[in-house]
């Protein structure tokens, strides 16, 4: 397996890629492309680890000789928040580099796995989508926006508030990844009947304003990069698992699903030799999981089309 990590001299980048050199199956390749003119120096210094895992580091023009050959690419690529801003204002800048990277993606390596992490995930997979059917490769089988900080987080939250082991604690985490757009069901999670509803409604408050909570901890240094490799690590590394060949692999991620709900949107899917082969139903809800549902429709599918707006103007300017 290839894969190759976009934005890899950044926050995320490094621990995320530091992660995948260590736990990578064997005889795979790492490939770190960034703009920051130090990331062969990254690459450099990953090599040093004594995992059977070979690392590359390219800058500037070196984007085509990076993803060359790459079943997954992982993009943490762009600006992160600062306090009082939301994700959405990260779009302005954020949105052109999504565009330009998955460009270079649907033209070097058509049939990788893309997993972007890039905010606002909410727009920058449909931007992603739309770029990728304009070069006629578009498969929605192999697109994901990574969404699973918010289910690291409500395993972290639940199992602190039931006394649990994290090991013990599963939270579904669907909808998108900003405000209210991020839904976990609490419902769901064993002995949640012990929780209070208005215990809960304070969680899922907590949940959906976690990155906040971070971006405002460290006061203006950006948001979650730690938490976030360890998330990103543990979604790319699954993708890699399931286009091995290993049944039943499966994460919560935001793609194309069916339409249920918006047209894109964050469940439970199963990994398989050609990207996601599944999508898992959100199960039974609570009334008040059912309330929050129905009103983040609307805020989802206002993000999906900033993304599809702005990717059929940049289409065409970029042609
Ligand atoms: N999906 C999620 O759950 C989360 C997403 N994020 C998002 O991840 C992104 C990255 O965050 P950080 O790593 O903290 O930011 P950072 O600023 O530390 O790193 C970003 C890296 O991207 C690089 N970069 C910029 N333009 C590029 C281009 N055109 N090609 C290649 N590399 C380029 C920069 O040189 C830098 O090294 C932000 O948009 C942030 O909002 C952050 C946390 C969670
Ligand atoms: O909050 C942010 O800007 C970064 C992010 O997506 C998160 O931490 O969930």
């Amino acid at each position: 397996m290839k894969v190759a990590v976009l934005g890899a001299a950044g926050g995320i980048g490094q621990p995320l890629s530091m992660i995948l050199k260590n736990n990578l199956p064997a005889g795979s390749k790492l490939s770190l492309y960034d703009v920051a003119p130090f990331t062969p120096g990254v690459a450099k210094d990953l090599s040093h680890i004594p995992t059977d895992v070979c690392v590359d580091g390219f800058t500037g023009d070196d984007l085509p000789k990076a993803l060359e050959g790459a079943d997954v690419v992982v993009i943490p690529a762009g600006v992160a928040r600062k306090p009082g801003m939301t994700r959405d204002d990260l779009f302005k800048v954020n949105a052109g580099i999504v565009a330009n990277l998955v460009k270079n993606c649907a033209k070097v390596c058509p049939k990788a796995c893309i997993c972007i992490i890039t905010n606002p995930v909410n727009s920058t997979v449909p931007l992603a989508a739309e770029v990728l059917k304009a070069e006629g490769v578009y498969d929605k089988h192999r697109l994901f926006g990574v969404t699973v900080l918010d289910v690291l987080r409500s395993e972290t939250f639940l199992s602190e508030e039931l006394g649990v082991s994290t090991a013990r604690t599963v939270v579904p985490v669907i909808g998108g990844h900003s405000g209210t757009t991020i839904l976990p069901l609490i419902s769901q999670v064993i002995n949640a009947d012990v929780i209070s509803d208005e215990r809960i409604a304070e969680l899922t408050t907590r949940i959906q304003n976690a990155g906040t909570e971070v971006v405002e901890a460290k006061v203006g240094a950006g948001s979650a990069t730690l938490s976030m490799a360890t998330a990103g690590a543990r979604f790319a590394l699954k993708v890699v698992r399931g286009l091995m060949g290993e049944p039943g692999v499966t994460e919560y991620g935001y793609t194309e699903g069916d339409g249920k709900y918006t047209k894109f949107f964050a469940q439970r899917l199963r990994f398989g030799t050609e990207g996601w082969d599944k999508t898992y139903d959100i199960g039974k809800i609570s009334a008040f999981e059912q309330k929050c549902l129905d009103e983040l429709k609307d805020v989802l599918n206002g993000n999906i089309k900033k993304g599809v707006d702005f990717a059929t103007e940049w289409v065409q300017a970029n042609k």
